[in-house]
Formats: C-alpha cells, sequence, structure tokens
C-alpha cells in the first residue's frame, strides 16, 4: 500500500516519523509533499527511500491512502485539487477536529476517516482519536486501524465528544507540560534546588508515573491515597491544590469549547468558498 502524506508541518511530519520508527511502513511506500517544498525535502535527507512529489494531484493520483495533514482552513482546498484524481478504492484521512467525515465525504468520492493524532504517537504510544465515515469501507476500517496500533492506541468516538477528547489526547500533552513547568518554576522560586536538577527530577518522575499507569498497579485515586501518608507533606501539597485549583479545568474546557464553535464556523465559511455545501 502507498501512503501519501500532503502537508508536512508539525504532525504530518510527526505521523511520517512515527509511521517510519514504528516500522509500520516502509519508506519505499511513502509519497510526500508539502507547499513548501523545502520542508519535504528536509525529511526525504533524514528518510532518502521516500519520495517528494511537487503537487498534491501527484500524490492522489500515486497513493492508495492519502493523509490531508494542513490546517482546517486548507483542507477543502487540498480536497477539491485532489478530488478529481482519487478513485472510489481510494481514502482519505483528515487529521483535523473540525471537519467532520460527512463534510469530508461530501468533499470526495472515496472513503474517508478522520483521525486525530497526538504528539505522544512521536514516543509510539498514545491514543489516536478516530472517525469513520459512513461509506468507509470495512477494508480500509481494519487498515487504518492496524497501521495506527503500530505506534497509537486507536480508539473510536462519537462526534459529539470530539472536542473534548481532543482537549485530552492531543492538547493535553501541552497542558501538563505547562503544569509542570510551573511545578518546577514553584520549587526553584521557593527552595534552593537549580531549574536543571528540578527539570530533570519532574521528568523521571513524569515517566514513572506514566509507567505506573501504564502497568496497572494504581489506579490515579489509589495512587494519591498511597503517597498521602496521614498527617504527612503530601497531604499538605494537596490541601494547596484543592483549595486553588476551583474550577480551572472547567473553565479550561468551557475556553476550548467557545474556540472549537468558531472554528467550526470558519470551517463552514471554507465550505461555501469551496461550494461543498
Ligand atoms: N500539533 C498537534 O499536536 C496536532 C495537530 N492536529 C491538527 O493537524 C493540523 C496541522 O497542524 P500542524 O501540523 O501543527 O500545522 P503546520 O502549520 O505545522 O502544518 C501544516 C502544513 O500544511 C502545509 N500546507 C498548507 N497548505 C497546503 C497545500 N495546499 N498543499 C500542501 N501542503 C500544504 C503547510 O505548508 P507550508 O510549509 O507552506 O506552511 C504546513 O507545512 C491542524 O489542523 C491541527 O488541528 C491534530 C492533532 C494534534
Ligand atoms: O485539531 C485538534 O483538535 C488538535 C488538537 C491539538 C491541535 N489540534
Amino acid at each position: 500500500m502507498k501512503i501519501g502524506m500532503i502537508g508536512t508541518g508539525n504532525m504530518g511530519k510527526i505521523l511520517i516519523e512515527a509511521l517510519l520508527e514504528s516500522k509500520a511502513i516502509s519508506p519505499a511506500d511513502l509519497l510526500i509533499q508539502n507547499r513548501t517544498l523545502a520542508k519535504a525535502i528536509q525529511i526525504k535527507e533524514i528518510y532518502p527511500a521516500v519520495t517528494v512529489l511537487k503537487t498534491a494531484k501527484k500524490v492522489a493520483q500515486n497513493a492508495d491512502l492519502i493523509f490531508l495533514c494542513v490546517k482546517p482552513h486548507d483542507v477543502f482546498s487540498v480536497a477539491s485539487d485532489i478530488a478529481p484524481y482519487l478513485s472510489a478504492d481510494k481514502c482519505v484521512v483528515s487529521i483535523t477536529s473540525p471537519i467532520n467525515t460527512e463534510q469530508l465525504e461530501n468533499a470526495v468520492s472515496c472513503s474517508v476517516a478522520r483521525i486525530i493524532p497526538s504528539i505522544t504517537n512521536r514516543a509510539l504510544c498514545g491514543v489516536a482519536l478516530f472517525s469513520y465515515g459512513s461509506n468507509c469501507t470495512q477494508e480500509w476500517k481494519q487498515a487504518l486501524s492496524t497501521l495506527f496500533n503500530n505506534f497509537s492506541t486507536p480508539t473510536e468516538i462519537a462526534d459529539n465528544i470530539t472536542r473534548v477528547a481532543s482537549d485530552i489526547v492531543s492538547c493535553g500533552p501541552a497542558f501538563f507540560s505547562y503544569l509542570t513547568q510551573r511545578f518546577i518554576d514553584g520549587a526553584v522560586e521557593e527552595t534552593e534546588i537549580d531549574a536543571d536538577t528540578a527539570t530533570k527530577l519532574a521528568s523521571e518522575m513524569l515517566i514513572g508515573l506514566g509507567q505506573l499507569l501504564e502497568k496497572g498497579y494504581y489506579t490515579l485515586p489509589t495512587l494519591q491515597e498511597k503517597v498521602s501518608v496521614k498527617g504527612g507533606v503530601t497531604g499538605e501539597g494537596i490541601n494547596v491544590l484543592e483549595k486553588n485549583i476551583g474550577d480551572t479545568f472547567n473553565q479550561l474546557f468551557q475556553a476550548t469549547q467557545h474556540k472549537f464553535e468558531e472554528d467550526l464556523q470558519l470551517v463552514k465559511n471554507s465550505l461555501v468558498i469551496h461550494k461543498n455545501i
């Protein structure tokens, strides 16, 4: 199977690295293209057997499975460029949350899916959120799930939880990096530890925490219970968190939902431009 990647920015590159480093596919089966071609050429310098194509049209003609790894406002322009070259047996995957599979199916006449990846897939772990188009064939559903299983936990989601699922899976790494950074900053400001040591200790702690959860030794509540010895220091710290976090995370999910509504409207506007309604 030939896989085409249109858009080799942040996420396109991460998917290429995950596909190749997990050995899900061979570099000879990968066709890549980007608006600024130099970005795709840089990837070929790392993986010489990858083919760089000059146009999205050529990717559509030569690949069986085509990933659209562009920003939401560019998806329909790329989809309408490639639509005439897609036979019914091909599959198009978009990776962005504000565009649903119905909108994709209206833009191209082949199997479609939306797969929202996560930066954690670069480490060949974490979740990829799957939504299949209503006309997506069983063969493509199986092929996509098998492909992503090499470097992620493919998880099918209902449309109504798209935003929150993506907040947790794809935005989550940024949120928890930010919180960890603030944790480190506090330690450096309040004690004699230096930033490098605090960063190293906090990073190792997070890796260990991930391993504990992966191995299933503890749930999140039992883990807190085990560490918070009665009358001990952890309890004092948890009290501070309880007093101050308040409804921060409610506000966070409200803010992302609000931004999502705006993004959905922008997508509708770009659909009008491409006359696909
Ligand atoms: N970042 C993340 O963690 C995640 C991102 N996503 C989604 O992935 C999508 C892409 O995000 P990201 O990779 O961060 O964005 P980037 O801006 O880094 O990448 C987008 C790429 O698309 C290219 N591009 C734009 N138009 C075209 C075109 N017509 N033909 C070919 N290439 C084109 C751009 O080229 P050029 O070099 O010319 O700008 C750029 O390299 C977003 O919709 C985002 O929501 C999903 C999950 C996680
Ligand atoms: O489309 C999305 O929801 C993702 C989450 C992180 C960036 N973009």
